[in-house]
């Protein structure tokens, strides 16, 4: 059987690097191509590219998926800093490319996965939910993709059940004391040195509190998401927001 012809965008990189190493190992792929900043897109077609890995920054990324998409490259996204104007855009493009496949992860290890199912299962159970995330210090955004998406997440699922907002009767507070609000839930967001990547779902109710965690200790956690999404969204068409879309999690 043919190889998947695999490229990296943003392969010099913390996450690129492990994913062009994974690539690399996987025996039925191919690693095509592997652009830092200021490489040509045009080398993935030229390379014969099925899919294109993105780990680059926000700033990047709309750039390299119209590339992709308008050339019938499959895409595999791991970059952050997603926006509803931004999803439109992409499901334009990929409106008139019908047969090419996108895959957003927030995040691309089980656990995070997990972490965020389980918290959309138990948001609607207890009155109070707050989310802390934690991150190495050379992180470019705040809050984490993975703790936008569990928020809304959670805040959906609340929504549904038609629960209250939750209690705080906090009078003062100094700008950001209360974290940043994502869709009604409170985020917060630890920078430090010596984490890697990190989540905290806080519920609580009457007598009780749940602390659902997540802890990424190495890159390596996310490259079996990444070569999965790979897999699958050659033949996934569109838009698929989540891995749990490619995880078998009935
Ligand atoms: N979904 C998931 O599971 C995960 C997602 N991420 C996300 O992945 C992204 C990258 O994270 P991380 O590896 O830590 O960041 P890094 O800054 O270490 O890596 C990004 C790399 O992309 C390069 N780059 C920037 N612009 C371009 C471009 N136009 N073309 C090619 N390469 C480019 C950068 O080059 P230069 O250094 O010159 O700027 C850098 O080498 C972030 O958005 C992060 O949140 C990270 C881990 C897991
Ligand atoms: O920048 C990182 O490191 C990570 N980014 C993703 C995010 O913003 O959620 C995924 C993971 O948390 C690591």
């Amino acid at each position: 059987m043919s190889k998947l012809r695999v490229a990296v965008i943003g392969a010099k990189g913390r996450i690129g690097s492990e994913a062009v190493k994974a690539v690399e190992a996987a025996e039925d792929m191919e690693l095509v191509a592997a652009l830092g900043r200021g490489d040509q897109l045009e080398t993935l077609v030229e390379a014969g590219a099925q899919v294109a890995v993105e780990l680059t920054n926000p700033d990047a990324v709309m750039g390299n998926l119209e590339f992709c998409v308008r050339n019938g490259i499959h895409g595999v996204v791991g970059t952050t800093g997603w926006s509803d104007e931004r999803l439109a855009q992409l499901r334009s493009w990929l409106d008139a490319s019908p047969r090419t496949g996108v895959l957003i992860a927030p995040n691309f290890s089980i656990g995070a996965v997990l972490t965020m199912q389980f918290a959309q299962q138990a948001a609607r159970f207890f009155e109070s939910v707050e989310v802390v995330e934690l991150h190495h210090p050379n992180k470019a955004d705040a809050p984490s993709g993975t703790a936008a998406r569990t928020a809304q997440l959670i805040a959906d699922a609340r929504e549904k059940a038609g629960c209250a907002p939750a209690p705080d009767a906090t009078a003062t507070a100094l700008d950001g004391a209360r974290g940043a609000d994502v869709a009604g839930v409170p985020v917060h967001s630890v920078r430090l040195r010596g984490l890697l990547a990190h989540q905290e779902v806080l519920l609580g109710g009457e007598g009780e509190t749940l602390t659902i965690r997540h802890d990424s200790l190495h890159h390596s956690s996310f490259m079996p998401g990444i070569l999965l999404g790979a897999r699958r969204v050659v033949t996934t068409p569109g838009l698929t927001m989540g891995l749990e879309n490619f995880l078998d999690l009935a």
